[in-house]
């Protein structure tokens, strides 16, 4: 079972709450999903012109634990201020640290994501950094106290699935033991399943789900899929080969007349 900060969690789904065409809609995808993990925007629901304690009730109410986010900060100490909101508001000690760095790709500044993953590490958050796939970053997460990291595998909101798959295979292999929850650019339940294939731990994605014509037939294909990836994974599958080799062993030759 998926171990985050000493927390069993039974589906390897993890679902953003924004951009559902409706609360009944994102309600139907969390139930149809399946996940344990719910991730919800502090600066978002509070200040994009919607009842932000309201939304927060209707996500409490659903029963799945919250990983709030800090989406839409971009220095440190904006991001540091709002995961202090956010403890309050969710009494929880987990943060998904997002500091956007570029306006354009939503690239993370992963300069302010490090130092404001140092100050809440000391500060007793566990934090979830969304991170590049950059390992020399990956290693300054984890001396500033992180224990779980979240690479990015494309763009927020950009559906174009794995872009580097050599650089996420060599994050894999780097941190055999680090929990890899990849966030952020998966489109299509194929790319969820391709990240788990290659033995990343979770998968994290918004939307996907949210944009699709039925947001909770889609939840429930991505967690299909992120379980078919995992099985995958765990039954050991084989290395493409260069020549070919027959799937039906010839034994002696035929003799035509
Ligand atoms: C909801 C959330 O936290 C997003 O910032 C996250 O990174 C998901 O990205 P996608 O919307 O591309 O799935």
């Amino acid at each position: 079972m998926l171990d985050l900060y000493g927390t069993p969690i039974e589906s390897r789904l993890l679902l953003g709450t924004a951009r559902y065409p409706s609360p009944i809609v994102l309600a139907e995808a969390v139930k149809r999903s399946g996940t344990g993990i719910l991730t919800v925007s502090l600066r978002r629901e509070t200040a994009g012109g919607r009842n932000g304690g309201a939304f927060f009730d209707m996500i409490r109410e659903l029963g799945t634990r919250v990983l709030p986010n800090t989406a839409g900060c971009h220095g440190a100490s904006e991001a540091v201020l709002t995961a202090k909101m956010a403890r309050e508001v969710f009494q929880t000690n987990w943060i998904k640290l997002e500091v956007i760095g570029n306006h354009d790709t939503l690239q993370p500044d992963v300069f302010a994501l490090v130092e404001a993953a140092r100050i809440l590490s000391g500060e007793g958050f566990e934090v979830f950094p969304y991170t590049t796939d950059d390992l020399v970053v990956a290693e300054r997460l984890l001396e500033a106290g992180c224990k779980v990291l979240m690479p990015w595998c494309a763009p927020i909101g950009t559906a174009a699935g794995p872009l580097n798959l050599s650089a996420l295979r060599s994050m894999r292999a780097h941190f055999p033991d680090i929990p890899l929850i990849v966030d952020a650019g998966i489109g299509r339940p194929s790319h969820a399943a391709i990240v788990m294939e290659l033995g990343f731990d979770a998968v994290l994605l918004n939307t996907a789900v949210a944009g699709a014509g039925d947001p909770a037939a889609m939840a429930e294909a991505f967690a299909k899929a992120i379980d078919a990836g995992r099985q995958a994974f765990g039954a050991g599958m084989l290395e493409p080969r260069d020549m070919a080799v027959p799937s039906t062993p010839v034994i002696g030759k035929a003799v035509f007349a």
